[in-house]
């Protein structure tokens, strides 16, 4: 696992996005052979999503054969609901992009038939081959995507039934009233998140401080599934001072020396 410490959240967004722009350039993603590109939703992303936006803008990086594959999204919320994860994503990115309708796949939380459309969806996956980037955040429980506590360190995509806390820490997008928040979601499982070829986390906030600490310090332990990416070979996360708060010293110089040395060489 590499960590990357930042000193706030805005160059978390600005390293992220630059790194993935990155990516997708030096892949050099043509219509036969796309990039394809996990994404997350929530509040961390989005400073993200903007200096993406940003870069396009800038000629920089095109996303006209980039494949994307969102994490989750609610159970019931109409699509045009201001807060379902598809509104989310054609708001935040996709209405300033480049990027083919077509090559937009989002979990439909509406299916009449929930657990065929998660087969689907990770059968559409397999179809590319595999996720190159998988982009991701984290629960202030540890969970990546909607993979609750407990969740299986293996699952794939499935119906997951969302905890209090995690309702109510995103009724801050529903009125402030837990009661609005869906009590299920579809999200991609541990699983399918390890299978890509590589996964960046941003983490940013003193309420993500104990994630952190879980992913990092802790063991992997199906409690905190963002520990799970401690088996992936090739996972990042990006954080901002205020996240690494719960992490040793010891431990935040250790990888900010490394960082220091692979910037040197780069
Ligand atoms: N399903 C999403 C996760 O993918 C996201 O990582 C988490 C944290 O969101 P935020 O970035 O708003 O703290 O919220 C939701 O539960």
């Amino acid at each position: 696992m590499r960590l990357i410490p930042q000193p706030t959240a805005a160059d978390v967004s600005l390293w992220s996005a630059r790194y993935i722009a990155d990516r997708i350039n030096a892949f050099a993603p043509t219509q036969d052979r796309p990039f394809v590109l996990g994404l997350p939703t929530g509040g961390t992303p989005l400073a993200t999503y903007r200096r993406l936006v940003e870069l396009h803008q800038a000629g920089e990086i095109s996303f006209r054969h980039v494949v994307t594959f969102n994490m989750d999204e609610y159970v019931g919320l109409a699509k045009t609901h201001p807060q379902s994860y598809h509104s989310f994503m054609h708001q935040h990115f996709f209405e300033h992009i480049d990027i083919e309708p077509a090559n937009i796949n989002l979990l439909d939380g509406n299916a009449a038939d929930l657990a065929a459309e998660c087969t689907r969806y990770e059968s559409k996956i397999k179809q590319y081959g595999k996720i190159h980037l998988f982009m991701g955040g984290v629960g202030s429980d540890g969970h990546i995507a909607f993979n609750e506590p407990a969740s299986s360190l293996s699952s794939r995509t499935r119906i997951k039934t969302l905890t209090e806390d995690t309702r109510l820490a995103n009724s801050r997008f529903f009125d402030n009233d837990p009661n609005q928040v869906p009590r299920m979601a579809l999200t991609v499982g541990v699983g399918t998140l390890l299978d890509a070829e590589e996964v960046l986390i941003l983490v940013t906030g003193h309420n993500k401080a104990q994630a952190l600490q879980a992913a990092v310090e802790g063991g992997v332990n199906h409690m905190w599934t963002i520990s799970a990416l401690q088996l992936h070979p090739r996972s990042l996360m990006v954080c901002d001072q205020a996240a690494t708060m719960e992490l040793k010293v010891k431990t935040v110089r250790y990888f900010e020396e490394l960082e220091a040395e692979n910037i040197k060489h780069l």
